[in-house]
């Protein structure tokens, strides 16, 4: 038999074209025959690019830290298990801000491809963590034996980021988790972010107090950042243009029932130092899926999982 000959045609199978996935120097790339990618960090699992209908779907900040010294200004890091500053007299009272998970090398788990229906490819990428691969710091301010398993999937027209915590060890532990994305716009001035109303939320630019959203259509015009609770997590929240009818953005949730949406706005935008340039505050709005206004308590040998379905231009 002539080794030398390559596989004919037939002999692969005539197999469709595959997603392709590349791992280099800690960063995974996926890409879809139909052209849409998705770029993810080992340093916090942080999804740093989705490119969807030829264009970026996430803001990534010019001036983020890539290089593992800081969380990822942009894309989507994961928060867990404390969401914003933690409380004092709680067993993550010693964790940064948003906790351990998005300044953390994960290790890559693997990627599987599957059809996503119509003939439409999926590829999902899986990330794990442990409380092993911890910095001693980290170990030490939040000492529970758990697991984490982030999946990224990417088809064509959706991004799926879900998570599964599971608790290894032998006391119970309470978490809260958040997946903070970073969604591009053109304009903030010109969108709209709905399915909102008449929920309750807290208002952290004016201290931590209690509303309920009157706006079927809300507009950001001034610093944002609320926690909206209690939300229904298969109504998609949606960002669309003002005009609009055309969603630019659509995202359900499984097992998440808090949003926060974000904006710096133009003074706290020129504040830190990793986002840049200044007036790319107009560029981004952070709608972020989570689990964030009470503790999950997940008890010895059990595990929660819940996740986001982006979609984009509809
Ligand atoms: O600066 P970071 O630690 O990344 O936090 C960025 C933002 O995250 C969330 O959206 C919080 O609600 C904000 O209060 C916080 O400013």
């Amino acid at each position: 038999m002539d080794r030398s000959k390559k596989p004919s045609a037939i002999g692969v199978g005539a197999s469709l074209p595959q997603p392709s996935v590349s791992v280099q120097d800690g960063i995974i790339e996926a890409s879809l025959p139909s052209g849409e990618s998705v770029t993810v960090y080992l340093y916090g699992a942080t999804v740093t690019s989705w490119k969807a209908n030829g264009e970026e779907q996430l803001f990534l900040s010019k001036t983020a830290h890539l290089d593992g010294s800081k969380p990822i200004r942009g894309g989507i890091p994961l928060v867990f298990p404390v969401f914003g500053p933690p409380p004092q007299n709680h067993a993550t009272s010693s964790l940064p801000q948003h906790g351990f998970a998005r300044n953390s090398t994960w290790e890559f788990l693997g990627k599987s491809s599957s059809e996503a229906g119509k003939g439409d490819l999926a590829v999902k990428l899986d990330f794990g963590l442990s409380h092993t691969m911890l910095s001693e710091e980290f170990r030490k301010a939040w000492p529970y034996e758990f697991g984490l398993v982030y999946s990224v999937t990417l088809t064509k027209d959706a991004l799926r980021t879900s998570l599964q915590v599971t608790n290894e060890g032998k006391e119970n532990f309470e978490f809260q988790v958040l997946m903070h994305t970073y969604l591009a716009v053109e304009d903030i001035s010109n969108i709209r972010v709905k399915n909102l109303e008449s929920k309750t939320y807290i208002d952290k630019t004016r201290n931590a107090s209690t509303h309920t959203e009157s706006s079927p259509a809300l507009a950001i015009t001034e610093e944002t950042d609320r926690v909206y609770q209690g939300l229904d997590p298969a109504k998609p929240i949606v960002v669309s243009s003002a005009s609009g009818d055309q969603p630019l953005f659509s995202i359900t949730r499984e097992a998440l029932g808090d949003i926060v949406v974000w904006n710096p706005w133009i003074e706290k935008a020129k504040g830190m130092s990793d986002f840049g340039p200044d007036d790319a505050y107009k560029n981004m709005i952070c709608v972020e899926a989570g689990s964030v206004s009470a503790w999950q308590t997940l008890e010895a040998g059990d595990s929660w999982e819940g996740g986001q379905s982006i979609k984009s231009r509809l």
